[in-house]
C-alpha cells in the first residue's frame, strides 16, 4: 500500500486559545493526507468525496514551530468506497500524535456511488495487515 508523506509547519494561525495547534486544523490536514492518498490511487480527484471521518484521537498537542509530519494511504478497497489511514507525527518523535481513518467513495458526474475498480493487492506487512483488519471492523 503506496505511503504519501506531506508535512505542515504549525505557525500562528494554527493556534486555539490554550496557544496550541488547533484541532480542527490538524483534522483538515489528516482529511486532506487521506484524500491525497485515495486520489494517487483513483487519478480522480472530482470524482471522489468524504464520506466519514472514523474516531480520530488527539494523543498530544503541538505547538509553534513544531514539524507536523502526515503519513497516509488507502488500506482498504470495496466497490465504490475506499478507507484510508493517516499518522501523525510531530518532529522526529516516534509516537504518533494522532491517527484514524477516512472513507471515501468514487462517485459518477450525478454524485452516485460508482465502482472504481482498484482493488488493493494483498498486504506486504504486518502493519499493514493489522491496517487492513482495523479497517474493515470499522463502521
Ligand atoms: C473534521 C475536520 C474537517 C476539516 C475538513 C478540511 C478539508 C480539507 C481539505 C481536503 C478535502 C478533501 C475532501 C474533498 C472531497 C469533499 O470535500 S466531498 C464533500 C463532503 N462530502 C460530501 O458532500 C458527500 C455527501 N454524501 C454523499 O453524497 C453520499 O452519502 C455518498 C458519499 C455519495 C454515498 O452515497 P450512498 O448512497 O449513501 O452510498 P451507499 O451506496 O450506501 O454506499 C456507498 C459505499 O460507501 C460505504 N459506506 C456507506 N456508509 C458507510 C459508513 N458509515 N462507513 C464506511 N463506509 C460506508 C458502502 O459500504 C459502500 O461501499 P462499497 O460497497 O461500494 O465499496
Amino acid at each position: 500500500m503506496k505511503e504519501i508523506s506531506s508535512a505542515h509547519l504549525v505557525k500562528s494561525e494554527d493556534l486555539n486559545h490554550h496557544g496550541t495547534l488547533f484541532a480542527g486544523r490538524i483534522a483538515e490536514w489528516f482529511v486532506e493526507a487521506c484524500f491525497i492518498a485515495a486520489c494517487d490511487l483513483i487519478k480522480k480527484p472530482e470524482n471522489i468525496v468524504c464520506l466519514k471521518i472514523h474516531g480520530l484521537e488527539f494523543r498530544k498537542s503541538a505547538m509553534k514551530g513544531d514539524i507536523i509530519k502526515i503519513k497516509s494511504r488507502v488500506v482498504l478497497t470495496g466497490r465504490s468506497s475506499l478507507k484510508t489511514y493517516a499518522k501523525i507525527y510531530k518532529n522526529d518523535e516516534v509516537e504518533p500524535i494522532l491517527e484514524g481513518f477516512a472513507t471515501f467513495v468514487h462517485v459518477d458526474e450525478n454524485g452516485r456511488p460508482a465502482p472504481h475498480n482498484v482493488t488493493l493487492p494483498e498486504p506486504e506487512s504486518e502493519e499493514e495487515r493489522i491496517l487492513r483488519e482495523r479497517a474493515k471492523q470499522i463502521i
